[in-house]
């Protein structure tokens, strides 16, 4: 087992078994006397927990509960939220890992992961060195500027990479042991927070530009140099930086930003079971994504590609996309936008017929063109208005409308209130949990498209397929194989993602057209789907002593 004893061994979170040693282990590991006498099981200790979850106030402290065991006892923990993934889910990702977030500081317990601070940018190799564990598949990072909706949490943000991480092990099955949560502390701009007295992270300013993309490249070159084969996955950063970042790297190591890739295949995978309903492809179809940060550009971009191989020419698939800043659509006499946003950006002759005066807004889109698909990843709740919604509902059969914005408070839009104003046409996907609809006297599950979906599938897929890179191609492969699993291609009434019961047997799909697509494109080594499939199955950890 190993060569901890005593209270060493009860103490080592990937080690421990609590009450669940055995009287032979306890005679064997010095435990004798440190435990109470009765000798549980795993299912014991986890009916245990879901009564102790149970028992807190709010999700706040089932989050603050789970984030403690998951310090005590993995096993325990992923068990725990292996028994009950749908109510889990919301407890340790959005919307409560938010919360957990803006409540860091002041929730403080134990530490996890490594904190790369600003001051300390010479010591960075040295700093990856001390990494808890040694052998790591999987390292989450992000800066905490872009904390899912909520703005800038500074080393707050380290919340994300840490709940992304426990669903790489629940649904992916990456072992919790080979995962590594980063939190870069650049500063922050969140003047509560630079005011909080309990506030953990360096009490600084942001630095920017050349200063904050030289750290970046160093604790590239820190992971290159330590860990060379893991997976790092970009988490949260602010749109200015996002995509430069990944460009940069993309080519140099086995990395890929979740917000901007993960979240279009996720998207592509629902809108695959939406069109099938709705009887249109998407070649057909006018997108309209509200939101040009880098999730809405990375969604409409795979949109674009989807097209493309639909039939389209680039330049008609773009005819028939548009997206809308804070400000209203993007046109190209526009002077604020940055390259990938221009790329999307229409020709004011393209809206001139409108006669709108100034920048064109949702409504005068809606009412201009007749709107199939409409996306929200705009952080901006409620601006999926009804009058927009009856006006686009008015000029289809079936309006496919996703507020992907989290976490639930940021939602462009609540499912029942499109079932209402749509009078139940809508083909909806949310990017936060909501309440399942009642249609004909019976409750139908919101899909929740989220890039949970995707990430975990791809982890497992590069760490069976041993991938050194993350191509486009994958990553559309995963799009695919998502869209294939949808329920609602075999019930037109049924969600348009896979329930969460049967997440981590679409984890395995996902993963194996993800490493066959990595093997076609010279990323990973020659090996069968047969191959592939062992791989996947011996890499997969599941909870347990
Ligand atoms: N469902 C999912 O899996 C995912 C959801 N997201 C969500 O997407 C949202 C955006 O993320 P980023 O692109 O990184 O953020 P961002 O802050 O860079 O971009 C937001 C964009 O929305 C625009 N915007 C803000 N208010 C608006 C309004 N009232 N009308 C129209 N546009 C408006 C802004 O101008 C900007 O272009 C966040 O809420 C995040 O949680 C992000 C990744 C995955
Ligand atoms: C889901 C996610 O990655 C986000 O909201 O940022
Ligand atoms: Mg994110």
């Amino acid at each position: 087992m190993s060569d901890l004893t005593g209270p060493a061994l009860l103490s080592d979170p990937l080690r421990t078994k609590g009450t669940a040693f055995t009287e032979p282990e306890r005679a064997e590991h010095g435990l004798r006397g440190l435990l109470p006498y009765a000798v549980t099981s795993l299912d014991e200790q986890v009916r245990r927990s879901w009564g102790q979850i149970d028992r807190q106030a709010d999700d706040l402290q089932r989050y603050v509960y789970l984030r403690s065991l998951q310090d005590r006892n993995e096993a325990l923990f992923y068990a725990v939220l292996a028994h009950d993934v749908p109510t889990a889910l919301p407890l340790v990702y959005t919307p409560t890992v938010a919360e957990g977030c803006k409540h860091f500081s002041e929730l403080w317990q134990r530490p996890r992961g490594l904190y790369l601070s600003w001051p300390h940018r010479d010591q960075l190799v040295e700093m990856v060195r001390n990494r808890p564990r040694k052998d790591v598949d999987v390292i989450v990072v992000t800066d905490g500027q872009r904390i899912l909706g909520i703005g800038d949490q500074g080393v707050g943000g380290m919340g994300i990479p840490v709940g992304k991480l426990s669903l790489y092990t629940l649904i992916g099955g990456i072992d919790p042991a080979r995962t590594l949560p980063v939190l870069l502390d650049v500063g922050t701009d969140n003047t509560d927070l630079l005011d909080d007295p309990f506030y953990l992270g360096w009490r600084h300013r942001r630095i920017d530009d050349d200063d904050y993309f030289a750290f970046v490249d160093a604790f590239v070159e820190a992971v290159r140099a330590e860990l060379p084969e893991v997976l790092l996955q970009w988490e949260d950063f602010a749109t200015p930086h996002a995509a430069p970042i990944l460009e940069r790297h993309r080519d140099r190591l086995l990395t890929f930003n979740d917000d901007i890739q993960g979240t279009a295949a996720v998207a592509l995978g629902a809108l695959h079971g939406a069109s099938e309903v709705a009887g249109a492809p998407l070649k057909e179809q006018q997108v309209v994504m509200v939101g040009a940060g880098s999730a809405g550009i990375g969604v409409l971009d795979m949109v674009r590609q989807e097209m493309v191989d639909e039939g389209l020419s680039d330049a008609q698939a773009r005819a028939r996309c548009w997206v809308l800043d804070v400000d209203g659509l993007l046109t190209t006499d526009r002077d604020d936008l940055a390259e990938d946003q221009r790329a999307f950006a229409h020709d004011p002759a393209d809206v001139e017929s409108w006669g709108t005066h100034g920048t064109p807004q949702l409504t005068d889109v809606v009412e201009n063109l007749r709107v199939g698909v409409l996306l929200g990843l705009s952080t901006a709740q409620g601006a999926f208005t009804e009058e927009i919604v009856r006006t686009m509902a008015a000029k289809v059969d079936r309006p496919i409308i996703f507020p992907l914005s989290n976490p639930t408070a940021n939602a462009e839009a609540r499912p029942a209130d499109l079932d209402a104003w749509t009078d139940g046409k809508v083909l909806v996907a949310t990017g936060s949990p909501f309440p399942p609809l009642h249609r004909d006297g019976a409750d139908v599950p919101v899909a929740q498209c989220n890039n949970v979906y995707v990430f975990p599938a791809v982890g497992l897929a590069v760490t069976s397929a041993r991938a050194n890179r993350v191509t486009d191609a994958m990553m559309r492969a995963a799009a695919r194989a998502l869209g294939d699993a949808s329920p609602a291609l075999e019930d037109a009434k049924a969600p348009l993602l896979p329930a969460w019961a049967d997440v981590r047997d679409v984890a395995d799909g996902i993963a194996l057209a993800v490493a066959r697509q990595a093997v076609a494109d010279g990323v990973a080594p020659d090996a069968s789907d047969d191959d592939l499939r062992t791989a996947i199955r011996d890499t997969r950890w599941t909870p347990g002593y």
